[in-house]
């Protein structure tokens, strides 16, 4: 299996100004690797600020204008600049956003679900919107609410209904289950492994390392904006002695059903 989208030694440092005079750079990623192949689901997991955002969003061409990248993002076997890669948002790549604030606040569900059918290229727009929806739960009246008359977990799922519209062949999904009650978590990440098992490469971003354990093939560990492991989920078992770095034995020691172990510095 070659890989749909490959990310190597990604970079990216912040341009900022210190009382709009003095020029300084930081740095946010500082050497990133992933690579996901079709019919992969590849989890990637890292402590809040780690740096999991600002790879989707590079990887879609997304990052802010004082962002400098450096490093290499392919797609299907090719390298592709941030404009290229900006090109196949939606159509290619499709990211599933952390923010619920990437709706439209102004302009109602319906439109906005209709549109990515539209782009996806749905014959009948209206009618894949209402059955994007009601595949999450949500009936039709959904589709004539604003973004903010929307809970938290509803948001969620239309962004997973506009995000898998296009089934692309590329799929990251960014912490696509915060919020969800529990039976939704499960078959929202059912819904990613199927989507993999028909040919997609799904990088999906997660903490919630157990939920994501029952359908990832492989799981990239990041800190501080490095990858530091590739684990086989098979190895989160028991003390987690299976598990070869130190700091990913740390992540699942540390969850509440092992017994919230805190590391030592040693360890960590
Ligand atoms: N526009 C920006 N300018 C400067 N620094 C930024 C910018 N965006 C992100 N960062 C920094 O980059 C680092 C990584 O952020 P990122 O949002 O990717 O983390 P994350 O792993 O997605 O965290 P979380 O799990 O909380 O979503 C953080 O230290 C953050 O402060
Ligand atoms: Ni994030």
């Amino acid at each position: 299996m070659s890989a749909l989208l490959e990310v190597r030694g990604l970079e990216v440092d912040f341009v900022q100004y210190e009382r709009g005079l003095r020029r300084r750079t930081v740095r946010a990623l500082a050497g990133m690797d992933l690579t996901a192949a079709a019919g992969e689901v590849v989890a990637l997991v890292g402590a809040s600020g780690a740096g999991k955002s600002l790879l989707a969003h590079a990887v879609l061409g997304l990052l802010p204008p004082n962002a400098v990248e450096r490093g290499t993002v392919a797609y299907d076997g090719v390298d592709l600049d941030p404009e290229s890669r900006r090109r196949l948002a939606g159509r290619g790549i499709a990211l599933l956003p952390q923010s619920v604030g990437f709706l439209d606040p102004l302009s109602r569900v319906g439109r906005q679900v209709r549109r990515s059918a539209r782009l996806a290229g749905h014959p009948d727009p209206r009618r894949a919107a209402e059955e994007a929806l009601a595949r999450r739960g949500l009936g039709p009246e959904v589709l004539r609410l604003h973004p903010h008359e929307l809970s938290g977990g509803m948001a969620r799922r239309v962004l997973v209904a506009m995000a898998t519209m296009s089934r692309p062949r590329v799929l990251v999904a960014d912490e696509p289950t915060t919020g969800l009650p529990a039976a939704t978590v499960a078959t929202t990440l059912a819904e990613f492994r199927v989507m993999a098992d028909e040919g997609c490469a799904v990088v999906l971003i997660t903490h919630e390392l157990v939920a994501a354990l029952a359908v990832a093939d492989r799981v990239v560990i990041c800190r501080d904006g490095r990858t530091v492991d590739v684990a086989d989920p098979r190895a989160f078992t028991g003390d987690g002695s299976s598990l070869r770095h130190p700091y990913t034995r740390s992540l699942w020691q540390a969850l509440p059903a092992n017994g919230f172990r805190v590391p030592t510095t040693a360890e960590a």
